[in-house]
């Protein structure tokens, strides 16, 4: 069968679902791998030659991106101004009047979930934000210091690694030191009476806008004020309860937040306060107080430093598992926009992402594709156990297999496999989850076996405990499109009755 009639069969098998309507791009790559035909579309363009050229090497036209879902990253906040110990001297008599004002807070360092960002990649994972001014005389107040907002990927678990010096303590949700700080020591506060700065206006929310290039319109997040208020006083704000170790490290991690919602944020280092100005003794009629407590008060706190480790676990409703090659990113390819990259070799889907199907009726659901599983992954072959944990939060999963056993490949036994593999996975609950078995590749299956194979996957996924919803599909993904129609709406059906059984246990 040509490439261009497989290719009209796969559309009218998906009428119900909404098809992209220019995307040239993605369905050459579907179909390049078999095809010369995306030659003949690539019109007469004075790069085409290149272009063709880099597909026939396999290679992907779109820019190189590096997808990161690790990161360790180190944060402080920003330092208080020193509070400024100015003496205003009185007409002829020697009475002086303290005026110092107090010095301004620091910013803070506050991660924030922007749906727009898809990577946890940073040029610079070592962030400060900003410190507050001194204070000055003529009870002249320091500026606050800006805080300094991280945009990170819906879904990322934020933990904080505590030093072997600190504690996490439960009630207050805050990190102590074991051992008392040295607050009596020597500070140089010579340069306050000379200090004159006017730092005094506060134009944070300009900061914000322009600074970090935020634009509340464009990240759908409105609550300005919320993100920009003083976080000094309430570090352990959207903490979350949780408090887990990781066994890597024997240092200890606290989970901070999960920061799941759009919109959603903690801060993860919070501003040293600023250093009190003289002037908060001017009303005193005793006269001031000695020259050490005031040296004590003006000076300022340091920032939190905070050792951070982020996970990024995508946000998906339906996971695919499977063999390499077994046409996982053939049938997102088919079903939403999503371009992923198509080749008749394991592995070629290196990266986890996350693909939007859409019907005619609005309904959306998220796929998320990940690296093939093999034998022996949970021991840490190959490259699809440490993914899996994209799969955590899907409601539902997707299990397929290759029906025609290409390469030598048995359908029954990898998806015995499959399970097997799911099941060692953390504490096996993946394999509970609510599942559809796909078998693919149903054009290179004879038709006299196909019974067969669909009664054979059933018995299989039966005896491993697959909660399998409605019958085996068969399909054929990467070819003809049969059987996508009632795959497609029997995961929007599994995605609903999963929302269902929730809103039912709340
Ligand atoms: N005959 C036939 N080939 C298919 C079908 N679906 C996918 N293929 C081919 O199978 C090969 C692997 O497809 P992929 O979609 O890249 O498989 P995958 O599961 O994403 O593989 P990895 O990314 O390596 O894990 C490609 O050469 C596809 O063209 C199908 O329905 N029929
Ligand atoms: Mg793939």
């Amino acid at each position: 069968m040509s490439t261009l009639s497989h290719r009209l069969i796969t559309a009218a098998a998906c009428q119900h679902l909404i098809r992209p309507l220019k995307s040239p791009q993605p369905q050459r790559r579907c179909l390049s791998s078999s095809s010369s035909l995306f030659l003949d579309l690539s019109g007469p363009s004075s790069h085409g030659r290149n272009k063709d050229k880099k597909k026939r090497a396999g290679t992907s036209a779109k820019p190189s991106y590096r997808f990161v879902d690790k990161l360790r990253m180190r944060t402080r906040g920003g330092e208080g101004g020193k509070g400024s110990l100015s003496l205003l001297r009185i007409g002829r008599k020697r009475k002086v009047r303290p005026d110092g004002g107090h010095g301004g807070d620091g910013g803070s360092v506050i991660l924030f979930a922007d749906p727009k960002t898809q990577s946890l990649r940073m040029s610079n994972p070592h962030v400060t934000a900003a410190s507050g001014s001194n204070g000055s005389s003529q009870e002249k107040h320091g500026r606050k210091g800006k805080n300094t907002i991280v945009r990170v990927p819906c879904g990322v678990v934020v933990k904080r690694v505590l030093a072997y010096s600190e504690t996490w303590n439960p009630e207050t949700r805050q990190v102590q030191k074991l051992f008392g700080e040295d607050t009596e020591a020597d500070y140089d506060f010579s340069s306050e009476f000379s200090s004159d700065d006017d730092d005094s206006d506060d134009d944070d929310d300009e900061y914000l806008q322009t600074t970090h290039g935020l634009d509340p319109e464009m990240i759908g997040f409105s609550d300005w004020d919320a993100l920009n208020r003083d976080f000094s006083d309430d570090f352990d704000h959207n903490h979350d309860e949780d408090q887990e170790t990781d066994l890597d490290d024997d240092r200890e991690r606290v989970t901070l937040a999960d920061l799941d919602q759009p919109g959603s944020y903690v801060v993860v280092a919070r501003g040293g306060k600023g250093g009190t100005g003289s002037s908060i003794f001017a009303s005193l009629h005793g006269g001031l107080p000695d020259g050490k407590i005031l040296t004590k008060n003006a000076r300022p706190e340091e920032g939190e430093v905070a050792l951070l480790e982020l996970e990024l676990k995508l946000i998906a409703d339906i996971g695919l598992v499977g063999f390499p090659n077994a046409g996982k990113s053939s049938l997102l390819c088919a079903m939403s926009r999503a371009g992923p990259r198509v080749a008749p070799y394991p592995f070629t889907t290196l990266n986890p992402f996350v693909g939007v199907v859409e019907y005619r009726d609005g309904f959306r659901l998220k796929a998320a594709d990940i690296p093939g599983l093999i034998d022996g992954a949970s021991q840490g072959k190959g490259k699809g156990h440490e993914f899996l944990r994209h799969l955590e939060r899907t409601k539902a999963l997707l299990y397929i297999v290759d029906a025609a056993g290409t390469d030598g490949r048995d359908p029954i036994e990898d998806l015995k496999i499959l399970a097997n593999e799911l099941a060692q996975y953390g504490d096996g609950d993946m394999l509970t989850r609510r599942a559809l078995v796909v078998a693919n590749k149903l054009d290179l299956l004879k038709e006299e076996k196909e019974a067969q194979v669909m009664a054979d996957l059933a018995t299989a996924a039966d005896e491993m405990g697959i909660q399998v919803f409605g019958n085996v599909h068969s399909i054929s993904a990467g070819v003809t499109g049969q059987g996508l129609s009632p795959l497609s709406e029997a995961m929007r059906q599994i995605v609903l009755q999963y929302e269902q059984d929730t809103e039912a246990n709340e």
